[in-house]
Order: C-alpha cells, then sequence, then structure tokens
C-alpha cells in the first residue's frame, strides 16, 4: 500500500512507555501515522482547518493532550469530524472521557473509547491510601514530621478506625467493585448506589441503597461515578447537610462531582471530619481551603500513576485505534455511542 492510500492516525499527546511505542508505531503498516506541529488550541484549529489531518480515520489522544486541542467540544467537532478531516473514532487513554463532549462528537460522526477496567485497580488503592489518611488524620502528623517538629507542641489528633465503619460507594462499577473488596478487608460494611442495581454477583453482597439512604447512614463516602451534567456538584451542601455528622469523603473519580467550595464549608464546620481528594473541581488549581487545611490527604491526579497501570492503558487505548482501522468498530466504546454502527 502507498503511504498516501493509507488512512491517517493522529497522536494528541505522547505514549511514554516502550510496548505501548513500539505497539503503536505497529500500526504504520496499516496507517500513516501524524502528529500535530500545534500546541495551543487556537493553532490545532487553523492546522486542521489547513488540511494537514484530512483523511484521519482515528485519533489517539491523553489527558494532558486537553492543553494542545482544548476540550473536544463543537468547534474541535467541526474541525475535525466529518465535515473537517474526517476523523471517525476517537480513543480517549484514560477512563473518564468529561474532556470529550459526547454530543457534539456524535453529531460530527465522532465515535469515542474509553479505557476501562485497566484502570481499576491502581484507582482503588488510591481510594484506600486516600481513605485511610482521612480516617486515621495521618497527614497532620506527616507535615509536622517533615517540618522537623516530630509530632508537632501538641499530641496530634486521634483517627479512627475503619474496622466496623459503614463505606458508601457512589457508582459500582470496575472501580468502585474493587474499591469494595479491598475496603472489606480492613473490616469495613460496604453498601452502595448505582444507577442501576447490580446483580448479587456483580455486586459481590453489598447492599444496593437510595442516594438519600446511602448519605445518611454512612461512615466514609467513596465517589466512583462519572462527570457528566447529571453528576456535576451531586455532592454540594444539600447533600453534605443529610450526611452524618464526621463523615469522610473519598474522591477519585472527578473533582466537579463534587461542590468544593461546599466541601470546603463542610470541613471548617466539621460535619465534614476529612477527605481524601486525587481530583479537583479545576485542575491543576486546587481550592486554597483544602490546601491550608492540615488534615485533609490530597493526591495531584495520580490515581492510574504506575507503570504497569499506565502501560496497560496505552496497550488498551491502542487496541482500540487497532480495532478501529482492521474491523470499522472501537473495542471499548464509550457507554452513550454504543448502539452507534455505520
Ligand atoms: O483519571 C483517570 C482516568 O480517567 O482514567
Amino acid at each position: 500500500m502507498s503511504s498516501s492510500s493509507k488512512p491517517k492516525v493522529l497522536l494528541l499527546g505522547e505514549i511514554d512507555h516502550q510496548p505501548a511505542k513500539d505497539a503503536f508505531n505497529s500500526l504504520s503498516a496499516i496507517a500513516e501515522l501524524v502528529k500535530p506541529k500545534s500546541t495551543n488550541r487556537e493553532d490545532f484549529i487553523k492546522e486542521c482547518k489547513s488540511g494537514a489531518f484530512n483523511g484521519v480515520k482515528a485519533a489517539y489522544r491523553t489527558f494532558n493532550s486537553v492543553s494542545i486541542t482544548g476540550k473536544i467540544d463543537g468547534e474541535v467537532c467541526e474541525v475535525l469530524g466529518k465535515k473537517g478531516a474526517g476523523l471517525e473514532f476517537l480513543s480517549h487513554n484514560g477512563a473518564g472521557y468529561d474532556q470529550c463532549n459526547t454530543a457534539d462528537c456524535t453529531a460530527a460522526g465522532i465515535r469515542i473509547s474509553n479505557v476501562p477496567t485497566a484502570v481499576n485497580a491502581a484507582t482503588a488503592d488510591t481510594a484506600i491510601y486516600l481513605m485511610l489518611g482521612a480516617v486515621r488524620n495521618f497527614n497532620y502528623p506527616l507535615l509536622n514530621l517533615r517540618k522537623g517538629d516530630w509530632r508537632g507542641k501538641q499530641p496530634p489528633p486521634l483517627g479512627h478506625d475503619p474496622e466496623g465503619k459503614v463505606l458508601g460507594i457512589l457508582g459500582m462499577g470496575g472501580i468502585g467493585r474493587d474499591l469494595k473488596k479491598k475496603a472489606e478487608a480492613f473490616g469495613m460494611k460496604v453498601i452502595y448506589h448505582n444507577r442501576n442495581k447490580l446483580s448479587e454477583e456483580m455486586s459481590g453482597g453489598a447492599k444496593y441503597v437510595g442516594f438519600g439512604e446511602l448519605l445518611k447512614t454512612c461512615d466514609v463516602i467513596s465517589l466512583n461515578v462519572p462527570l457528566n451534567d447529571s453528576t456535576r456538584h451531586m455532592i454540594s451542601t444539600p447533600q453534605f447537610d443529610m450526611m452524618k455528622d464526621s463523615v469522610v469523603i473519598v474522591n477519585t473519580a472527578r473533582g466537579a462531582v463534587i461542590d468544593e467550595a461546599a466541601l470546603v464549608k463542610a470541613l471548617d464546620s466539621g460535619k465534614v471530619y476529612s477527605c481524601g481528594l486525587d481530583v479537583y473541581e479545576e485542575e491543576p488549581k486546587v481550592h486554597p481551603g483544602l490546601v491550608d487545611n492540615p488534615h485533609v490527604t490530597l493526591l495531584p491526579h495520580m490515581g492510574t500513576w504506575t507503570v504497569e497501570t499506565q502501560t496497560e492503558m496505552e496497550l488498551w487505548n491502542i487496541s482500540n485505534v487497532r480495532s478501529a482501522l482492521e474491523t470499522g468498530q472501537l473495542r471499548s466504546p464509550v457507554p452513550e455511542q454504543r448502539v452507534m454502527k455505520d
């Protein structure tokens, strides 16, 4: 096949791990691999309009490529999709694809895939770390030790044991289910709320409860839902008001699922005992009320940040691109578009 007759694959962002670099480069047998020259959205849109990506069938994108393209919204879909470069498949390297507007992509004939499953264990591990940090109040003594002040002038406040506490998992997808198993090893009782009640086998016997009951009855609440119009700020002041006093909040999903300003107020009032967060409403900005609070456990979006998981995610994402090129179908299309066919 001459290179001009091959479809193009657009790489938006970087592939970091050697097995995945090799897998991506092997696509050159069936596609022309192209990268944008642009480093910002304005230039990227101009580059699309210049025809540089015409004939692009599939694109591999990373979370950080948002710095090149901005959000994948109507404006970007216009120049990349069927009225522009002709992109048909957009493979997002991550479980959460809220940077891509699915309705705009659908309208432009672009089908999206994400990376489920591969992220589960590492993200659930991160939730466990954050939960233990918050429940045991480990951040406060940790800060004193690093200041050379051992346990501080006063003994640090006592933490709590996870043993015997009720963990409510909001969103019982793959990550939620993995977290359930791990939390049970700490002696926690797990209940969950989800759009749909799962089979006994899928839920591993965890009790399904309504949203309100979960808010009212849990000692620890972990957020494991995708960010979309119906989950944005699903936890705000009215929901905090329904929770038990001294509840602990854990978020490894997306920051905007929680109203961050309302969380800071609930922490300041003592309604929320502590929280463990990996994600924030306006990353990389973190609310000063969180940064300045020595009792909360915070990470800078590290949920899947391990060699094994990152490698597995990159390989999975490449398998979506390959499947799109070879079969015209994505391996793991996003739920909103699962019925979309040619
Ligand atoms: O945030 C990480 C992911 O969405 O996979």
